[in-house]
């Protein structure tokens, strides 16, 4: 892989300070960027701690960086991967979260790291999330967001009944029970990250593709509400500052 990213557009987002806009003009440089990004905070944390975790989300954007990270020669045995969130499904159900990761990302370079699948046969919603809190004890070196169309991130749905208590938890992470969010999709049963949880990484990057969801972050940038639009709580939680990043 290529041990340089090149420089990314310039652009000033409307809320500057807690966010930094990165956007390039292909989804090759936006892939292989993200991916060289991702493997130099692993390495620092390899440096500094013998030790990295990376927590990542599903969904339709952000295999091509999970693939061009795999091709990273970092020290995978000594790296966690896990998940920001998950739908109530099998860990080898092809609409997963788990599964995305594990065809990406847990590949080449990348198969000698340790994943931690949040869902398991025989075991419970609660004890899934039981076990994502124990293994959130341990420091984060990079969260990788998403944002859907409707303008929720991790699994935290705008107008679900759940959204107050997750976004106020004192954990983690939480169940979280999207019905009748269209955003949810034939998943509205997950667990997800909360903005605590999101507060311990020690890098927060978004990863957007196309006009419309620009358009969108542009919006989420400018509104003041995180029940409308919560991928607000990747900018408004204390901690790292966000990275954009960016593609047509
Ligand atoms: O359901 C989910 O959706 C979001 C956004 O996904 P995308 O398909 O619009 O990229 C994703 O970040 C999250 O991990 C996933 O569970």
């Amino acid at each position: 892989m290529p041990t340089s990213a090149p420089p990314p557009i310039e652009y000033d987002p409307p809320s500057p300070g807690r966010v930094k806009f990165n956007a390039y003009p292909d989804a090759d440089a936006w892939a292989w960027s993200c991916a060289v990004m991702l493997a130099a905070s692993l390495r620092r944390d390899l440096a500094e701690r013998g030790h990295a975790r990376l927590l990542l989300s599903g969904g339709t954007t952000p295999a091509p960086v999970y693939r061009a990270l795999s091709k990273a020669p970092l020290d995978w045995d000594n790296i966690d991967v896990a998940l920001v969130d998950e739908r109530w499904l099998q860990p080898d159900d092809p609409d997963s979260n788990a599964r995305l990761v594990r065809e990406n990302l847990l590949q080449n370079h990348a198969k000698a790291a340790h994943f931690e699948p949040m869902t398991r046969l025989g075991r419970t919603l609660d004890e899934a999330v039981a076990s994502a809190n124990a293994h959130a004890r341990q420091a984060t070196t990079a969260a990788v967001l998403g944002m859907g169309e409707d303008g929720h991130t991790a699994s935290l749905f705008p107008g679900a009944r759940d959204l107050p208590r997750a976004l106020s938890s004192k954990s983690d992470y939480v169940s979280f029970d999207a019905s009748g969010c269209p955003g949810a999709g034939p998943w509205p049963l997950r667990i997800s990250l909360t903005p605590l949880g999101l507060s311990k990484a020690r890098e927060r990057l978004l990863l957007v593709r196309g006009d419309a969801k620009r358009r969108l972050l542009d919006r989420a940038l400018d509104s003041d509400d995180a029940s409308v639009m919560p991928v607000r709580i990747a900018f408004t939680t204390p901690g790292a500052t966000l990275q954009i990043h960016w593609c047509p």
